[in-house]
C-alpha cells in the first residue's frame, strides 16, 4: 500500500524549507514561513497518523474528545496523561496575583537557555498539574483556558446570552439538508480573541483552527479547515490526524462514507529550532499507514470515549523531540 497522504505532508514541509522567508514571531523563536498553502487528503486511502516520526494517537484523540465534550479545562487532559496544553494554563497561573513562587516570566524561552531555571520550572509545573488534578477550586480558576475550542464549538454565547451548539447544529443540518453550503463551525469569536493570552483575557490563545466546513456528495462527507497559523513540525501533523478523526466520527454519526479532508493554512511556519528535526524526518522512508476502528455500537459522536477508538498496524520510526514555542 502506498502512503500518499503522508507524502503530501512531507512535500509541504520541504516546500516551506525551500520557499519560506525568515520571519520573527510572537514567541521570540523565529520561523521560516510561507503564506497560504493547501493540502488534500483522500481519507479512503488510509488514516493519516504519520509514520516518519512516532506520534501518540491517544494525545490527539483525547484532545479532540475534549473539544467535542465542550470542555475547556485541562483537568480532563491531565486525567488522560495529556500535557500538550499545560503551558497555556500555567502561564495564566504564574501571571496571577495569587502566585507566589519563583519568577516564571518568559518560561518557554528561558527553560531552553538555562538548565538551572529549567529544573525550577519543571518542579513548578509538576506542582501546578498536581493541584489542577486534586484541588477543585484551583482547577476551576487556573485549569480553565477560557473561551477556547470547546466553548466555541458547543456553547457559543450569542448577544442575548443564549448558547449555540454549533457542532450539534451542523450534524443536524448534514442529516437533514446535506446540500447546504452553510455547514460551518466557527471558533473565531472576535470578542474573545481581543487580547487573547494577555492577563485577564477571555481566552488563553486565539484559535489556530479557525473555521471548518462540511460538504456532502456521492454519499461521502468531506471537511475543509481554515487554519490561520500552523506550527508545521509539532502542530500541523496533530491537526491533520485530529480533523481526520473528527471526519471519521462525523461520517459515522451521519451514515456517510469518509471523503476528503482539505487543509488550508494561512501562516505556515517551521520554527528555527525545528529545522534539524524536520530534515531528519524528511530523510526517513515512508511506511504503511495504520487503520482506525471505531466501536460499532456507538453511533453518536457525543458518546465516543477513548476506549472506543483503536489504531492497528502502526509501526512508525522513532519519535523526534522538539521544544514547543510558548
Ligand atoms: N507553538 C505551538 N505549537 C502548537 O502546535 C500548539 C501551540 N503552540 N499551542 C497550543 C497547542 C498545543 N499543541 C501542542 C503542544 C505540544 C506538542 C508536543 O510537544 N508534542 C510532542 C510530544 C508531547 C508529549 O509526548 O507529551 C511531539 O513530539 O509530538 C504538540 C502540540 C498544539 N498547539
Ligand atoms: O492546533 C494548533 C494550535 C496551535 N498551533 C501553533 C501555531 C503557532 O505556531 C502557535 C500559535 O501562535 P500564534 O502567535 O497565536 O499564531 O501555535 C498549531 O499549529 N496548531
Amino acid at each position: 500500500m502506498s502512503n500518499e497522504l503522508e507524502k503530501t505532508y512531507l512535500d509541504f514541509m520541504k516546500y516551506i524549507l525551500d520557499n519560506g522567508v525568515k520571519k520573527e514571531d510572537r514567541t521570540g523563536t523565529g520561523t521560516i514561513s510561507v503564506f497560504g498553502y493547501q493540502m488534500r487528503f483522500d481519507l479512503s486511502k488510509g488514516f493519516p497518523l504519520f509514520t516518519t516520526k512516532r506520534t501518540s494517537f491517544k494525545l490527539i484523540a483525547s484532545e479532540l474528545l475534549w473539544f467535542i465534550k465542550g470542555d475547556t479545562n485541562i483537568r480532563y487532559l491531565l486525567q488522560h496523561n495529556n500535557h500538550i496544553w499545560d503551558e497555556w494554563a500555567f502561564k495564566k497561573w504564574v501571571e496571577s496575583d495569587e502566585y507566589e513562587g519563583p519568577d516564571m516570566t518568559d518560561f518557554g524561552l528561558r527553560c531552553l537557555e538555562d538548565e538551572e531555571f529549567n529544573l525550577l520550572y519543571k518542579k513548578e509545573m509538576k506542582d501546578f498539574c498536581d493541584r489542577v488534578l486534586t484541588d477543585d477550586e484551583f482547577a476551576e480558576k487556573y485549569g480553565d483556558l477560557g473561551n477556547v475550542y470547546g466553548k466555541q464549538w458547543r456553547r457559543w454565547t450569542d448577544s442575548e446570552g443564549n448558547e449555540i451548539d454549533q457542532l450539534k447544529d451542523v450534524i443536524d443540518q448534514i442529516k437533514t439538508n446535506p446540500d447546504s453550503r452553510r455547514l460551518i463551525v466557527n471558533a473565531w469569536n472576535p470578542e474573545d480573541v481581543i487580547n487573547a493570552g494577555a492577563k485577564g483575557s477571555k481566552a488563553a490563545l486565539p484559535p489556530c483552527h479557525v473555521m471548518f466546513q462540511f460538504y456532502v456528495a456521492n454519499n461521502k462527507l468531506s471537511c475543509q479547515l481554515y487554519q490561520r497559523s500552523g506550527d508545521t513540525f509539532l502542530g500541523i501533523n496533530y491537526n491533520i490526524t485530529s480533523y481526520a478523526l473528527l471526519l471519521y466520527l462525523m461520517a459515522k454519526e451521519c451514515n456517510l462514507e469518509v471523503g476528503e479532508f482539505v487543509h488550508t493554512i494561512g501562516d505556515a511556519h517551521i520554527y528555527l529550532n525545528h529545522v534539524e528535526q524536520v530534515q531528519e524526518q524528511l530523510s526517513r522512508e515512508l511506511r504503511d499507514l495504520p487503520t482506525l476502528t471505531i466501536n460499532a455500537d456507538k453511533q453518536s459522536i457525543f458518546d465516543i470515549e477513548l476506549e472506543d477508538l483503536t489504531i492497528e498496524g502502526y509501526n512508525p520510526h522513532p519519535s523526534i523531540k522538539a521544544p514547543i514555542a510558548v
